[in-house]
């Protein structure tokens, strides 16, 4: 099967999308695409359209009806209860038997060398953000400066203007068209459900298109250029870049978002998801049951200008800790995960600008492995309404597997 034959919708389940904006062409079925790069579900149809009534709608229920109590929180994000909300805190790794065998040999754990027979994962860094609009500049190919901004502290967020050129987010932007598009999921949720029902789009979790690039899609120059640029900022060994996940690529109509979310996951018993899939499944509802994403970091990618609205939202940056006790318990209470109303009251609003990355931490370091600790969950975070346009973005994803598996290859 061709890259463009996977990933297609037919006209009439390109909808969500006006004719003008829609550069979809090839006809495969819709399927599950968080994760899913091969694998197509031909039963899924996208039976919610975003029409302009809708799009009015949208706007109007954010001005009268508020917030919804019923809301669900995404899937993408850990369960959060008052018993466990002080661990997502802290640096303190989870309670976890399998801990008793850092403590055995951790003693090496942060040497990170190159094994005959593979490669070890080394141990994470965190670059140090110092104070919120710091600016420092940074060689991020030879000769060439960048400034990386920071935007918050807790957790690091920094901003990278024109990391990417002009001629940079075209050729990503035309590849994501050629290889196709297909409706956002959630990991281990499938959206349809949500868009399929009646609730209205403002209470949707995703409501955008995707794709997946790899290597080839960005051809060999390209991919090493930014391969290494990444490894620069991000001040990661290239190796660990490379065995990242493929590059997402996300679009949206007006009237798309993401309301807030962790980009990884906090389930100490599964396996990373780079690392491992279970029986070979590769859609993802399936495979959220038997392993979880770990992506240390996000560099998220603003491909163009979004005319109108389309911001990315951090609504709990930078907060207290008493603040995050009081916004992450009783979850059907909070209003803060639905950025249809709450974008404006988040803690740090980045308006898109094109070739612009921002970049942040979504875990913390265990203490005791210098591997992958607890999910932070003042990441949280997610795309506006947008309002007029069309936005583009890609997620670079940094993926890190914990101490056990530093050895492990990764799928990718
Ligand atoms: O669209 C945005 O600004 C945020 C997107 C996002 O958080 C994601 O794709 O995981
Ligand atoms: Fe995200």
């Amino acid at each position: 099967m061709t890259s463009a034959e996977e990933g297609a919708c037919t006209d009439d389940k390109c909808a969500l999308f006006s004719d003008d904006a829609r550069p979809f062409q090839n006809d495969a079925a819709w399927r599950y695409t968080e994760g899913s790069l091969h694998e197509k579900d031909e039963g899924n149809e996208n039976k919610h359209k975003l029409s302009e009534s809708d799009i009015e709608n949208n706007s109007e229920d954010r001005k009268t009806v508020g917030f919804n109590k019923n809301y669900v929180q995404d899937q993408e994000t850990s369960e959060i209860t008052e018993d466990n909300v002080w661990d997502s805190l802290s640096n303190s790794p989870p309670v976890d038997t399998n801990l008793n065998a850092h403590k055995t040999v951790g003693g090496d754990a942060h040497i990170a060398k190159k094994v005959a027979d593979g490669y070890e994962f080394p141990p994470l860094t965190r670059i140090d953000p110092g104070t919120v609009g710091q600016s420092v500049n940074v060689e991020l190919e030879d000769g060439r400066f960048y400034t990386r901004i920071t935007r918050a502290v807790r957790p690091p967020i920094f901003e990278i203007p024109n990391f990417l050129s002009d001629e940079e987010c075209d050729q990503i932007i035309e590849s994501a068209k050629n290889n196709g598009l297909n409706v956002s999921n959630l990991f281990g949720a499938e959206i349809q459900d949500e868009l399929n029902s009646d609730i209205p789009l403002s209470e949707v979790t995703r409501v955008s298109e995707q794709t997946w690039l790899q290597r080839s899609h960005f051809g060999e120059e390209f991919w090493n250029r930014l391969l290494n640029r990444l490894a620069r900022l991000t001040e990661f060994d290239i190796e660990v870049i490379n065995r990242s996940e493929y590059v997402q690529v996300v679009s949206y109509a007006p009237g798309g978002h993401y309301h807030a979310h962790l980009d990884s996951t906090d389930r100490y018993d599964l396996p990373c998801c780079f690392q491992e899939r279970c029986d070979g499944k590769t859609l993802t509802p399936q495979w959220a049951d038997c392993c979880r994403i770990c992506r240390y970091i996000t560099v998220l990618y603003y491909l163009n200008n979004a005319e109108e609205g389309g911001e990315t939202a951090f609504p709990l940056t930078d907060a207290s800790d008493s603040t995050l006790v009081e916004k992450t318990v009783d979850l059907e209470k909070q209003d803060w995960h639905n950025l249809s109303y709450y974008c404006y009251n988040s803690s740090l609003v980045v308006k898109p600008v094109r070739g612009t990355a921002i970049m942040w931490y979504n875990h913390f370091i265990d203490e005791q492995t210098g591997y992958l600790g607890k999910a932070d969950q003042r990441s949280q975070h997610g795309g506006c309404d947008l309002l007029k346009g069309r936005k583009w973005i890609a997620n670079n994803w940094i993926s890190s597997p914990s101490y056990e598996d530093r050895f492990k290859p990764s799928l990718y």
